[in-house]
Parts: C-alpha cells; structure tokens; sequence
C-alpha cells in the first residue's frame, strides 16, 4: 500500500490552476523528492495532504485514507517540517519538544525528551536555550524530534535544505536517511538538485500542477538530473 498517493489531484485557486491531474504514489520507506519551478504547484501539494487545502477535484490519500474525510486521522500519521519552522521563540527545546508531543497525545519524561532531541544530534548544550536563540538548522531538529515523538509515519518537508550550511544539510540528509531506514517515509519539496540525489530515493519533477517525470534517484549523478530538469521543465 502506498503511504502516500495523489490521484488525479487537481487545486483552481479563483482562475489559477495550480494542480493539474497530479497522480504520484510514495511507498513506505522512500524519501519522495519533488522538484519544480517556481509556481509548479509543489506546495500546493503538501498543503493538501497536510489538510490546510481543500482539493478542487481528486484524491490525496495517506495510508489509504483520504484526507479530506479523515483529516483527524490522516494528521496523526503525519508530520511537516516546513522551510521556516515556526516553534514557540520563548520556550526551550525541550520545552517546544515537550508542548507539541503532548498535543499529538504523547507524554515523555525529561530523560526522554533530552533523547529525542539527541537524537537529531542537536548539542545538549541547546536542550535548555530559548528557540528564539537557535539558528535555522537547529529549529529543524526540533521539528523532526517532534516528527519522531509523534511517531509519525510520513514526514512532509517543504524546502527544507534551503538556508542551510553545507554541514547542516549533510546532518540533515544522514537524518532523512536514518528515519527512511526505519520505515519512516519522507516527501520533500525542493529546489536543491544536489540535495535531491544525495537524500532521495526518487525524484519527481512537476510542471504545471502536474508530475511529469519520475526517476530512481541512484540511476543519475547531479549533471545529469539538472540536465533532465532543464529539459523538462
Ligand atoms: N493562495 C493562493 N491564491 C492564488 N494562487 C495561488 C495561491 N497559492 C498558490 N497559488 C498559485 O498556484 C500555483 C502553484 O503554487 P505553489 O506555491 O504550489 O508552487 P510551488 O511549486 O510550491 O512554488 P515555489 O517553488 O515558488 O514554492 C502558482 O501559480 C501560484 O501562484
């Protein structure tokens, strides 16, 4: 069964069609990179399957249950890191960490809580500093330790290498991968070509609402997706 799956997902906003018949099916353990220009209709996408969006026609099932008529399950199966994680700025790590586990029903003791966050190998150092002082890269490894606490299945990134330094995007990649090994599934939206051959599995690359090529993520090197990108689009 696929964890993920758009079937003939279509999304007008007034007299803008941003998706078009958009078929694409993820599988479980597969990091699911979706590449596109601007105004493809990637995070059109996403915010569908995460239930900020109606579908104008169509289906986005997770799991197998659809989301417009299930929101409250399909939320539970699912996490978002989006490209700007929006934490609370006065709360702590663990604090954040702590908050957003027990909203998705979750209770964990501070030794757990100190666990999850090192599990992202976010420094202890942090565990106890204010979000408000963390950089980009470590407010990430907040959101993916609440990923990982809520037990979520599907992992929904929308640019989430985007502002990141060459090591926090290697840090990141080796998480992606870690969480895939395990079972988790991952769809990314991004712009970073390099980043898509190294973290995925596949790679889709969506034109005008809808996917319009589909590749195994090992069978090319960067030139060569940024070849089939430039032509594709
Ligand atoms: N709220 C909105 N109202 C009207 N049109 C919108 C709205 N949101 C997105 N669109 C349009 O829908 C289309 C798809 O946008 P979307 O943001 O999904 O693309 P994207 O692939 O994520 O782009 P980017 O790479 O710039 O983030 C674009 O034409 C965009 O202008």
């Amino acid at each position: 069964m696929s964890i993920l799956q758009a079937i003939e997902l279509s999304k007008q906003y007034n007299n803008v069609t941003a998706l078009s018949g958009l078929n694409i099916s993820v599988q479980k353990g597969e990091i699911f990179c979706l590449l596109g220009q601007n105004g493809a209709g990637k995070t059109t996408t996403i915010n569908i399957f995460l239930g900020f969006l109606k579908a104008s026609s169509g289906q986005a099932l997770i799991k197998g249950v659809p989301v417009e008529v299930n929101g409250e399950t399909t939320k539970k199966f699912t996490a978002y890191i989006p490209e700007v994680v929006q934490l609370y700025p006065n709360l702590t790590g663990i604090e954040n960490l702590d908050f957003f586990s027990q909203m998705a029903g979750f209770r964990y003791s501070k030794e757990e809580l100190g666990m999850l966050l090192e599990k992202t190998s976010l420094q202890k150092e942090a565990h106890h500093k204010k979000l408000a002082a963390y950089s980009k890269g470590m407010r990430q490894k907040v959101a993916i330790a609440i990923a990982i606490a809520k037990s979520a299945d599907l992992i929904l990134m929308d640019e989430p290498t985007s502002g990141l330094d060459p090591k926090a995007t290697a840090e990141f990649t080796r998480i992606c991968k870690e969480l895939a090994a395990k079972g988790k599934t991952i769809m990314m939206a991004t712009h970073d070509i390099f980043n898509a051959v190294n973290v995925g599995t596949r790679i889709g690359i969506m034109k005008e609402g809808r996917l319009v090529h589909t590749l195994d993520a090992k069978s090319v090197t960067a030139d060569e997706l940024q070849k089939i990108y430039l032509e594709t689009i």
